[in-house]
């Protein structure tokens, strides 16, 4: 990751006139900034991106006459735009439309997170008709997701949707974005504005000023950003950061220290067997055939941390094949992981992964799951290992793909599915160990995994896009990099493994020793 830069450069020519600001709302900003809203450092949002400002509005609920002015501010915004009801974005901007509707007298809906499980199902909550006009009120505006995730259910009610009005706006192409849907947003502030008031009140220097105007301008939504393609953060509601430590810092950490952060058991494993080999590599064995499988399995056995299975692509698959590949991975200390991507509902998963021909569940170490299906894949992988009286299955460690490496995936394209993917990971840590990427998407108690990894860079012609060891461990900060034909398909796969550690564990001694 590259660092924000310290400075911008000189500006050939003398900037623009700053926009004016009034007396309320400089004095908002410096409030907003004295309750500890705005903060300046080196921070690592969720999306992976480091970013030289965190913004945290959720302080305001401990300021009531913070709130209010934020309110008024909000109101003034708008002023002559009709509107019926107002609705606030969850969670943060929840006290925000309240506030409003407290002192202007509009009445409120709320939008639920998730639609309820019992009772009416209903996502959208309070009085209301069809028809009727919905003021969407946001703290934060980034990339214009989060308004959307509000404004799609409100329309499906048959509300009418044309305006929302935001304390802040990054100016990272969501006002665009959601002009391009229909909405018109009105925002207090910009994030510029902020910077302007707080500079000439003495509250930051001009580097830090220009370090946010920077970051701001290198991370625009849509486009591709200097830090290795990391994307602009695309939740837009208040930050979320992993931590506030240098991130620089985190990348730096070996795999044993990050095995202390990691919950899950078999990423701990993963890490501390990785560091014992010196292997940050796995070997896609996309043979055909038990016997290819487990000839591979041995030839590449003592240079790999993981063994990346399909078994549904093994013509004759029996019930002694998971047992003798895990009598290999035993030997030579390798994790099992099935490539098998769930994607299905609780319910049928549970049974996919412990019943059938393959009966995962009793000898893979690793599994993985698309996020599509949201929480319930999780649920019903973790209801199946607890079921199990196999105590190998209890230690079960799941992957989410979080990105694909194939060109044009969805994952990856689009707008905060990253970012959903790694939230319920969050919210599963002592399950899920650790994501599907092209490069490091959240903190450094996650295990990054990466496939598409060839000695030179390009594709297949079937959509499969290479990166070179280097490049991923390097410098997208992935953790193990997935080989498949590069091992397997040639003259010898051992020596061919054994050459992919060496690079993968050079770029690994680099990246940690801070050499690049
Ligand atoms: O996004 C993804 C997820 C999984 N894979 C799998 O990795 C290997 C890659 O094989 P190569 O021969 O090195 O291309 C393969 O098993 C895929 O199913 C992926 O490529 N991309």
């Amino acid at each position: 990751m590259v660092d924000a830069p310290a400075a911008a450069p000189a500006p050939a020519a003398p900037a623009p006139a700053a926009p004016t600001v009034s007396a309320a709302h400089r004095a908002l900003i410096l409030a907003l900034h004295g309750a500890g809203a705005v903060k300046f450092g080196s921070f690592t949002l969720k999306s992976g991106i480091q970013s030289p400002i965190y913004i945290d509005l959720r302080v305001t609920v401990s300021h009531p006459t913070v709130l209010r002015e934020v309110a008024t501010a909000l109101s003034g915004a708008v002023a002559g735009v009709p509107f019926d009801l107002l609705c606030g974005v969850p969670y943060t901007a929840l006290p925000f439309a309240t506030a409003m509707s407290l002192a202007g007298g509009a009445p409120m809906l709320m939008r639920r997170k998730e639609a309820k499980e019992y009772g009416t199902k209903k996502t959208i909550e309070g009085a209301f008709e069809k028809g009727q006009t919905v003021l969407v009120v946001e703290d934060l505006v980034t990339s214009g997701a989060s308004v959307l995730e509000t404004v799609g259910p409100l329309k499906k009610e048959g509300l009418e949707v044309h305006h929302v009005v935001a304390l802040l706006d990054r100016e990272q192409g969501g006002s665009d974005a959601l002009k391009s849907q229909g909405v018109d947003m009105h925002a207090v502030f910009t994030l510029s504005t902020v910077m302007d008031v707080l500079e000439k009140e003495g509250k930051i220097d001009e580097e830090t000023k220009a370090s946010v105007l920077s970051f701001i301008q290198s991370n625009q939504v849509g486009a591709t950003a200097p830090n290795n393609g990391v994307k602009a953060p695309e939740n837009g509601a208040t930050e979320k950061p992993l931590s506030p430590k240098p991130a620089e810092k985190e990348s730096k950490l070996t795999y044993l220290q990050r095995a202390e952060k990691v919950k899950n058991v078999t990423g701990r494993r993963l890490l501390e067997l990785m560091e014992a080999k010196k292997s940050n590599l796995a070997v896609a064995a996309d043979v055909t055939t038990k016997a290819q499988l487990l000839e591979l399995a041995e030839a590449v056995g003592p240079e790999i941390c993981m063994l990346k299975t399909h078994a549904d692509i093994i013509a004759d698959w029996d019930e002694g094949t998971g047992p003798a590949l895990a009598e290999i991975a035993k030997r030579h200390q390798f994790l099992l992981f099935e490539d098998r991507k769930f994607a299905d509902i609780g319910s049928t998963v549970h049974h996919q992964v412990s019943g059938g021909l393959h009966s995962i569940s009793k000898w893979a170490h690793v599994i993985n799951a698309h996020s599509m299906p949201g929480p319930g894949i999780i649920s019903g992988l973790k209801k199946a290992v607890a079921e199990t009286d196999s105590e190998m299955a209890k230690s079960l460690g799941l992957l989410l793909l979080a990105e694909m490496s194939s060109e044009g995936n969805l994952a990856t394209a689009l707008p905060g599915y990253t970012q959903k993917t790694i939230e319920m990971a969050e919210a599963e840590k002592e399950f899920v160990f650790g994501f599907i990427s092209t490069g490091r998407v959240a903190g450094d108690d996650f295990v990054y995994l990466t496939p598409g990894v060839k000695k030179s860079a390009g594709g297949d012609g079937l959509g499969q896009q290479y990166n070179t060891p280097e490049k991923v461990i390097g410098e997208k900060e992935s953790d193990v990099i997935i080989v498949g034909r590069g091992v397997y398909q040639a003259d010898n796969p051992a020596k061919e493994a054994k050459a992919y550690r060496e690079a993968g564990w050079r770029a690994y001694e680099t990246r940690v020793s801070g050499s690049q």
